[in-house]
């Protein structure tokens, strides 16, 4: 194991990931109010933007309560010591995106690819550079790359601009070994010349496990959510990060007892269910499905009767990647008529 020299830094995304389990609804003073909770909390990196990152809003990923750029202006204003990042998704947000959440304040830009499409993120790392903002990457569905080629992906995205990169756990199907190996895969290409992040997610409740694991082997960037809030079962919970992290000797500017103070007091009361294990979130995990997809796969439940388990583990068994969501109805009418056909068959 590699020695842990340096602090971790814990970015926040109940504002960003959160966004999906709150259906892309936070207001202004939700986000006044997170984001003073995690600034006093010594959170340094508080990120904010539409679910599926920056020009997310829309009939295929869901539309914003309140404009996002408002809502980014209002974490500027609000925060003292923390820096506000925005992610943007190529070819969901475009530069010009990014230059207008630049103007409103944010500094530190996660540019998040699928993990075996590095290379469409280069003129975003270019951009972002110039615009002066701190550089992150963000390789999503991690777990559908080896170790190696997860690290090529990795240096593509260093090459390019990339101040930091991040191992996306986005279907929360990393187990433990896994996500060590890919950190330390990661580390060992890019590590004398930029971080390892790690971004976790619970649907088989390891999403701190790995976090541990990931700082324990190199990563000095590490990604939570206040009371989980995320996609799929929700995030590795920042609280609960901070506290572990606390007892294993691991170094961060996090206040622990305020930092939960945040999640129970702050966050605990907005949420309108909170992030959970059920049968159609494990599926993604066992499964290897995109997190986001599970409130996609919930409506189509709704609309079509098929059960969103069974949307998912199809889900996982075709493959789907993040911008296919509007493929899950597809599915349910496959199923459908599947049933239909095995039904005039008998
Ligand atoms: C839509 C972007 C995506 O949700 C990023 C992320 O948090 C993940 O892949 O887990
Ligand atoms: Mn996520």
């Amino acid at each position: 194991m590699t020695e842990i020299q340096r602090k971790v830094r814990i970015t926040d995304s109940t504002l960003r990931d959160g966004s999906h389990a709150m259906r892309h609804r936070f207001t202004e003073g939700q986000v006044r109010g997170i984001v003073s909770a995690l600034d006093t909390a010594g959170v340094q990196v508080i990120e904010v933007s539409h679910g599926d990152g920056l020009g997310g809003s829309s009939f295929n990923y869901g539309f914003s309560g309140t404009d996002e750029f408002a809502l980014i202006k209002a974490a500027v204003d609000e925060a003292e010591q923390a820096r506000i990042a925005v992610l943007l998704l190529p070819g969901v947000g475009t530069i010009h995106d990014l230059k207008h959440a630049h103007d409103c304040g944010a500094q530190v830009a996660r540019i998040a690819t699928h993990c075996t499409e590095a290379d469409v993120s280069i003129q975003h790392f270019a951009a972002a550079r110039d615009l002066g903002m701190e550089t992150v990457g963000f390789l999503m569905l991690s777990h559908r790359l080896g170790p190696e080629e997860l690290a090529r992906q990795a240096r593509v995205m260093v090459d390019a601009g990339a101040q930091c990169v991040y191992v996306v756990d986005s279907a929360g199907a990393l187990i433990l070994g896994d996500a060590q190996e890919r950190i330390k895969a990661l580390y060992a290409e890019i590590g004398h010349q930029a971080q390892v992040g790690f971004h976790g997610h619970q649907n088989l409740s390891l999403g701190v496990a790995n976090s541990v694991l990931a700082a324990q082997n190199g990563a000095l960037q590490i990604d939570g959510a206040l009371c989980a809030l995320g996609a799929g079962a929700g995030n590795a919970p920042t609280e609960v990060v901070a506290a572990t992290f606390e007892r294993l000797g691991i170094a961060t500017d996090v206040d622990v007892q305020r930092v939960m103070q945040a999640a129970e007091d702050v966050v605990k009361p907005m949420l309108p269910r909170l992030p959970w294990m059920d049968r159609a979130a494990i599926t993604q995990g066992h499964a290897g499905v995109y997190s986001s997809f599970l409130l996609h796969a919930e409506r189509a439940e709704e609309r079509y009767g098929v059960p969103a388990h069974e949307l998912l583990q199809r889900v996982g068994e075709l493959g789907y990647v993040g911008g296919q969501e509007d493929m899950i109805i597809d599915v349910a009418l496959s199923i459908l008529e599947e049933r239909e056909t095995a039904g005039s068959a008998r």
